[in-house]
């Protein structure tokens, strides 16, 4: 069941002067996360990413179309109702927007007293998430003392005082180095896993969609130009934009000018093995091209695992006989995907 959809959503903004015209940073987007999943949004900056979140908390209205969270279509609904809505969404910035002046406890006790928990039961849940989020030992440290990485699980910790159904990381681990990044990939990961929190994944970093998305859609000029399960968009990615996108995680298709300098160098036909099934091996490919007496050099390539699945594409310079390069091919599209990129 979708836990947010979105239908033919549109956000304008007025130009910075008069008359200046009005700038759509969102252009009918649909698209729907369903319950439990990790569902990521990636794209360049002013893609529009973080207006769309702010249209899914109903932080600003929608200029047209309509946006439902669980199954509450929020552009009808009163600032009270709005108010209800909101805390059941948590929210993680990049910035991880907590009171560096007051300790853990205090930035953790903030939300609890603004939902009218009990002081007693306030104890409870703050020492419940603290172990969650791996933090048992600071309750008492102040924020602005802690690394970037404690900061930002004081902050989704913060996001899920209240058992959220939905939580939105906003370029949540933006500002932290790569280590700091997986380590809060993975407590999202957990938080996902654990309490079967459904998350909303703002980037602009592929890695971190790989790493812990289950679908992925990418946005460009504010509309979404491909989405689906994060294994086909890695595998088969469509658009250009996505293909930049997988590019910064898996190098394994040569850009157009080192396929030129490598046919420059490189006697032979030029085939793409695409492998995309675990159930594939390369060496049955192999094999199959040593059959045909057909001889190969691996001239580009890379195989990565990806969520325990391994694909990547392999670029081969074929020389022998033509007809037995036609054999061999054949035999191999039976379960390895190719094209031919020059010859
Ligand atoms: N309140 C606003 N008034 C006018 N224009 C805005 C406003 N908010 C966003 N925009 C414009 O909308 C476009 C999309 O911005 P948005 O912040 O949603 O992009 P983004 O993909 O989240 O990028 P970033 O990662 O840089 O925040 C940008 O061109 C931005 O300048």
């Amino acid at each position: 069941m979708a836990l947010v959809e979105l239908h033919r959503v549109v956000k304008e903004f007025p130009g910075a002067r008069r008359g200046d015209p009005v700038h759509r940073a969102v252009d009918g987007v649909d698209l729907s996360v369903e319950q439990g999943e990790i569902f990521a949004i990636i794209g360049y900056s002013g893609a529009g990413k973080s207006t769309l979140v702010r249209l899914v908390n109903a932080l600003e209205p929608v200029t047209s179309g309509s946006v439902v969270v669980d199954g509450v279509d929020v552009t009808t609904l009163s600032e009270r109702a709005l108010r209800e809505l909101r805390q059941g969404i948590g929210m993680v910035f990049q910035q991880f927007n907590l009171m560096e002046s007051r300790t853990v406890w205090g930035n953790l006790a903030f939300p609890l007293t603004v939902a009218g928990v009990a002081k007693g039961e306030q104890q409870k849940r703050i020492s419940e998430l603290l172990h969650f989020v791996g933090l048992a030992d600071k309750a008492h440290a102040h924020v602005a003392d802690l690394s970037g990485g404690q900061k930002q699980r004081v902050g989704i910790a913060r996001a899920l005082a209240t058992n959220p159904r939905l939580l939105l990381a906003d370029e949540a681990t933006s500002a932290l180095d790569p280590e700091t990044t997986r380590d809060v990939l993975d407590l999202l990961a957990k938080v996902n896993r654990e309490l079967g929190t459904t998350i909303l994944l703002i980037t602009h970093e592929m890695d971190a969609v790989r790493r812990i998305a289950h679908r992925v859609a990418v946005m460009e000029k504010g509309r979404v130009v491909e989405t689906g399960p994060v294994l086909d968009v890695f595998a088969d990615p469509q658009h250009a934009v996505t293909r930049r996108f997988v590019g910064t995680v898996v190098d394994d298709l040569p850009p157009d000018e080192v396929l030129a300098a490598l046919r420059a160098t490189h006697r032979g036909r030029f085939v793409r093995l695409a492998f995309r099934d675990p159930a594939v091996r390369q060496s049955d490919a192999f094999a199959a091209l040593l059959r045909h007496d057909v001889s190969f050099e691996l001239v580009y390539g890379g195989i990565e695992e990806i969520q325990g699945s391994s694909f990547g594409n392999l670029t081969l310079a074929l020389t022998g006989d033509d007809a037995a390069i036609d054999a061999a091919l054949a035999e191999i599209g039976t379960t390895v995907p190719w094209t031919e990129v020059a010859r």
